[in-house]
C-alpha cells in the first residue's frame, strides 16, 4: 500500500513532527510513504514523491513544514479537483493524510463526495476553530509564543505607564485571545464571541488608575477588527498613553512544544492505522476530553466550533 501526507492551508508548528512520524511509521508497517509537496497546489500539479527516512531526519524540532503548504484558488474548480484525484491514482496512492484546518477539510469533504477517496484529516491550525476536537495541532506552540510576547510587553508597559493593545490571530475565533488573556493576566480581552461593554470597563479602569494602576494589558482577537478602536478608547477615554502590537505571523512559527510534538505523533499513528484498516473512509482524527477518536468529515465541516462556555465565563474575571 502507498500512503501520502500533505499539508494544506496555514502552516502550524507540529507539522514536521507529524511528517516525521508518518514516514517512520508507514515504513514500520511495511508500506510506502509519499509526500505531496506544496499542498493542494502541488496535488493539482502532481508533485507527489516517495519519502525516505533521510528526508525526515532532524526535523522534529522545526516549525513550518518541510513539504510546504499552500492555499489554492484552483481547487475551487471541479476540473482541478479531478486532476488532483487522478494524480493520486497515477501515483498508486491508496490513502491520504491531510494536515490542515477547516478550509482544507471542506476541500477534502468536497473531493470525497466527487471521487473515491480514502483519507484522514489531522486538525492542524493555530486558530483552534475546528469542530469535533478540543485542541488542534499547533495551538499549544502558538499560545506559548503569545505568552512569551505578552510577558515581554508587560515589562515595558509597567515601566513606562502605558496601555498595550496586543492583536492576536485566530481568524473568526477568539480562542487564542481568551487563553492568552487568562494565562498572562491581561486586564482586557476582546473576542468575536462576546460583546464588550466599554462603559462598565472604563469606569472600573478609571477607579483602578486612581488607586495606582499604571499600565493596562489588553488582548484583541483579529476577528473583531477592533484593535485601533480599543487603542483610541484607552488613550482618549480611559486616559492612558497607548501602543499597539500586532503579533501577526510570528504566532505561526517556532519550534513545536513538547505537547504539540506528542499530539502530532498520536494523531499521525491513528491516522495511518485508520487508513490501513479502511479503503474508502473520510474521517478526521480528534481528541475529546483526553480521548482520541475519529469524526466523520461531514460532521466536522457541517458544524461550527464553539468555545467552551466555562472558558468564555473566565473573561468576566479578568482584572
Ligand atoms: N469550499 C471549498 N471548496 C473547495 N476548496 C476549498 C474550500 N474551502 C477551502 N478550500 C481549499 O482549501 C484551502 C485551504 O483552506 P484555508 O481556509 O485557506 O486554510 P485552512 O485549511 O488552514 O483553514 C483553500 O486555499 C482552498 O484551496
Ligand atoms: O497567512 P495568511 O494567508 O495571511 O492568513 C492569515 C490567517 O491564517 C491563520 O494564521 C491560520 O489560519 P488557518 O490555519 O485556518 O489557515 C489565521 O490565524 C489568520 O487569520
Amino acid at each position: 500500500m502507498s500512503l501520502a501526507i500533505m499539508c494544506s492551508g496555514g502552516d502550524a508548528p507540529g507539522m514536521n513532527p507529524a511528517i516525521k512520524r508518518f514516514v517512520d511509521y508507514v515504513y514500520e508497517k511495511g508500506e510506502i510513504p509519499y509526500f505531496v509537496y506544496n499542498g493542494l497546489e502541488g496535488l493539482i500539479d502532481g508533485q507527489i514523491e516517495r519519502a525516505t527516512h533521510k528526508d525526515v531526519a532532524g526535523i522534529v524540532h522545526r516549525g513550518g513544514a518541510i513539504i510546504r503548504s499552500s492555499r489554492s484558488k484552483r481547487f475551487y474548480e471541479y476540473k482541478y479537483r479531478k486532476q488532483a484525484y487522478e494524480n493520486l491514482v497515477k501515483s498508486d496512492v491508496t490513502g491520504l493524510v491531510v494536515l490542515g484546518g477547516d478550509g482544507s477539510f471542506r476541500a477534502m469533504d468536497l473531493m470525497s463526495r466527487e471521487f473515491d477517496l480514502n483519507f484522514v484529516g489531522i486538525p492542524t491550525t493555530i486558530d483552534n476553530d475546528i469542530y469535533g476536537t478540543d485542541i488542534c495541532l499547533g495551538v499549544d506552540t502558538a499560545l506559548n509564543v503569545i505568552r512569551d510576547a505578552l510577558d515581554k510587553i508587560r515589562d515595558t508597559a509597567s515601566t513606562f505607564s502605558r496601555a498595550f493593545i496586543v492583536e492576536v490571530m485566530g481568524r473568526d475565533c477568539g480562542y487564542l485571545a481568551i487563553v492568552s488573556a487568562i494565562t498572562s493576566g491581561a486586564e482586557i480581552c476582546i473576542v468575536p464571541e462576546v460583546d464588550f461593554n466599554k462603559s462598565v470597563v472604563e469606569e472600573h479602569l478609571k477607579r483602578e488608575i486612581a488607586n495606582g494602576r499604571n499600565y493596562i494589558l489588553s488582548i484583541v482577537a483579529e476577528g473583531t477588527k477592533k484593535t485601533n478602536e480599543i487603542a483610541q478608547w484607552l488613550e482618549n477615554s480611559v486616559g492612558m498613553e497607548s501602543r499597539i502590537t500586532v503579533l501577526g505571523h510570528i504566532q505561526r512559527g517556532g519550534s513545536p512544544t513538547v505537547y504539540d510534538r506528542m499530539l502530532a505523533f498520536e494523531f499521525t499513528i491513528r491516522a495511518v492505522d485508520h487508513l490501513l484498516a479502511n479503503t474508502s473512509s473520510n474521517k478526521v482524527v480528534v481528541i475529546k476530553n483526553g480521548q482520541y477518536g475519529m469524526c466523520e468529515i461531514s460532521e466536522v465541516v457541517d458544524n461550527r466550533y464553539t468555545i467552551n462556555p466555562e472558558l468564555l465565563g473566565m473573561l468576566n474575571k479578568l482584572d
